[in-house]
């Protein structure tokens, strides 16, 4: 099987903003958890991003950055859940300064959901899935229960 997974990482808006999602398959949002406007970009790049994205399936994370600083925190961990139950994204605390662990567990399960949605993407035509099936089964992994209440997906916080 042949599969190439795009990673794009945006924090600061460029030019190509437009052309990096248009491409893109799985994108990484980051916002540093003790600036509120960081919070705020964040935000906006992801309503971006599902208007230039959806109806096709891709892949994101939220991450909060600088968890170490919570002595000044502006953003709350509920608020980041929040934001990312809103855009179906994965969400993690981090803290790039104290240690790489916790970034790096987050991109690989950035990379896993962008696998399986690879995998059900290559299905053959017949016994592919449309989005909101997609969605099912990838709610189904990460815990979404039947009822469609919006439980939070699994997230760390290192
Ligand atoms: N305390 C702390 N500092 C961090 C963390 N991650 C990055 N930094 C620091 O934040 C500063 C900016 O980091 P950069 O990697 O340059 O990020 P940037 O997007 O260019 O800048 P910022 O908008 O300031 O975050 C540097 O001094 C980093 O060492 C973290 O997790 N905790």
């Amino acid at each position: 099987m042949k599969c190439i997974y795009f990673l794009l990482m945006i924090y600061k808006k460029d030019g190509c903003l437009y052309e990096h999602i248009r491409w893109g398959e799985a994108f990484v949002i980051v916002y540093s958890v003790n600036d509120r406007h960081s919070f705020r970009e964040a935000r906006e790049l992801l309503g971006q991003l599902s208007k230039l994205k959806l109806p096709s399936y891709y892949t994101s994370l939220l991450l909060g950055n600088k968890r170490d600083l919570d002595h000044c925190r502006q953003i709350c961990v509920d608020d980041g859940h929040e934001l990312s139950l809103q855009y179906g994204c994965q969400f993690y605390e981090v803290s790039a300064a104290e240690n790489f662990a916790g970034v790096s567990l987050a991109f690989q399960s950035l990379l896993r959901e962008a696998k399986s949605v690879q995998l059900l993407k290559s299905l053959p035509i017949r016994r592919k899935l449309g989005v909101n099936s997609v969605s099912k089964v990838l709610g189904n992994i990460f815990g979404k229960n039947s009822k469609g209440d919006r439980k939070k997906r699994p997230s760390l916080s290192i």
